[in-house]
């Protein structure tokens, strides 16, 4: 589907979406356990992946209301799978549900979509090697489809931390449910760190244990999972969040207000941050969970990704818009995202008008170079690249044509709508 966005003003309220990171623990912390109520999940195909998931494994996700979905749990022992598990595009789904196909004597095959099934998964499959469980890739080339089984009760595993925090995540999650626990040591720093944070907050609503240790994260076996009032509510998510401040900052005539922006441990709520540094006029109401945002003048800014790697793709449209150059910089781990998003927003922005410079870990945006106008650019079949196109479609001279545009469902269900709805002339 193609979406056309032409130079127009947005203004008014808009409710961020739950979050997609939060949605998927809870769903499967939930499976893990007898039984929880998820309350206002995000329902969005890549959520929907871990729900499938969930159900292979003898779960019930109950969705005929989807402001609350009640799951009946497999209660930390998995069933073996009647048919493979299609993780879609979901790149959380793949490495949390390895891990829960770790725990079970059978095997389980995983795969996805052409992107998830180039996405790195080979550290992770040597950690349950590790476990003296059973990893492989089919294609022998550490991607997706994935063949996992073996009946893993726990032990200690060595695993970098530079590729994906989501191995840490989900070795943590399945090793609770394990007979003796999961000792992770990292062999690197680790990148995407607050994901882990965001692990550790919905384990203990789950009451499970689980700390930081010296070299890595430790999670005691024997424990269940029993969320406290059996019931979880999922907060809004500020990866989402990101397009409409970005697009309040940008093209608002009036105030653009955000609502569900309570305070989390989502690393990628440094976008308020990013933005007042920018030069944003921004208001952050945290009782109220608002964020109040005015266009603005903005300058150019150097940013590290290192703990936010989703918010590179809104940086760089903001970038594209902004007087001077932004530098954003330890990027190298935004590669192995849905698509290469550091060289497909380098790519995007150029036909849009901008100078763009693209290095290993870096992309420079050189902003007082840059005049956007108008142009049709490819999506990727990446929700964020989409969603950061159309950000800059905002302020670009004429007519911009974003192609693969639904791909927003897997995070941002009807966002061409919610932006519609704050005054952007969208054509969809
Ligand atoms: O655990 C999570 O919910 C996520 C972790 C991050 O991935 P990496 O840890 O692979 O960087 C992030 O990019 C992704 O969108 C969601
Ligand atoms: C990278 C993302 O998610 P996942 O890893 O779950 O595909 C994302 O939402 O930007």
């Amino acid at each position: 589907m193609d979406v056309t966005i032409a130079e127009s003003a947005v203004r008014g309220t808009a409710q961020a979406p739950p979050s997609k990171s939060y949605t998927h623990r809870a769903i499967l912390a939930a499976g893990y356990s007898e039984g929880a109520t998820v309350h206002d999940p995000l329902v969005s195909a890549d959520t929907k992946a871990t729900m499938r998931a969930v159900e292979a494994y003898g779960g019930i996700v109950d969705r005929s209301d989807e402001s609350e979905l009640s799951v009946t749990g497999f209660a930390g022992r998995p069933e073996t799978p009647d048919d493979v598990i299609d993780c879609a595009n979901s790149g959380t789904t793949t490495r949390l549900v390895t891990a829960t196909a770790a725990l079970q004597d059978d095997l389980t095959v995983l795969t996805g979509d052409d992107s998830l099934r180039s996405r790195p998964q080979g550290a992770l499959l040597d950690a349950i090697e590790q476990l003296d469980g059973r990893a492989e890739s089919t294609r022998d080339n550490g991607q997706a489809p994935l063949v996992v089984g073996g009946g893993v009760d726990g032990g200690t595993v060595s695993i970098p931390g530079d590729v994906s925090s989501q191995y840490i995540t989900a070795l943590l999650m399945a090793g609770a449910v394990t007979e003796s626990g999961i000792d992770v040591e990292l062999t690197t720093g680790l990148k995407s760190s607050p994901y882990v944070d965001i692990t550790l907050e919905v384990l203990e609503a789950f009451g499970v244990t689980a700390e930081e240790t010296d070299g890595g994260y430790a999670v005691a076996g024997g424990q269940s999972y029993d969320p406290d009032g059996s019931a979880y509510h999922v907060p809004g998510d500020f990866s989402s969040m990101s397009y409409l401040l970005a697009a309040g900052a940008l093209a608002a005539d009036e105030e653009l207000v955000v609502t569900s922006a309570f305070p989390s441990a989502q690393g990628d709520s440094a976008i308020v941050d990013i933005l007042e540094s920018m030069g944003a006029t921004l208001d952050w109401n945290r009782d109220d969970g608002e964020i109040t945002v005015e266009r603005s003048a903005l300058d150019g800014v150097e940013v590290g990704v290192e703990d936010t790697p989703d918010l590179l793709p809104t940086i760089a449209a903001l970038g594209a818009a902004a007087d001077g150059v932004t530098r954003i910089t330890d990027a190298e781990h935004v590669r192995y995202k849905e698509t290469d998003r550091v060289s497909a927003m380098a790519e995007e922005l150029t036909k849009m008008g901008a100078e763009v410079e693209e290095r290993e870990e870096e992309l420079l945006v050189y902003g007082e170079e840059t005049d956007l106008r108008g142009a049709t650019v490819d999506g990727h079949d990446d929700h964020r690249i989409i969603m950061s196109l159309a950000v800059a479609g905002l302020v670009a001279d004429g007519e911009t044509t974003i192609t693969g545009a639904e791909h927003v469902d897997v995070s941002f269900p009807g966002f061409f709508d919610v932006l519609q709805g704050l005054g952007a002339a969208v054509g969809q």
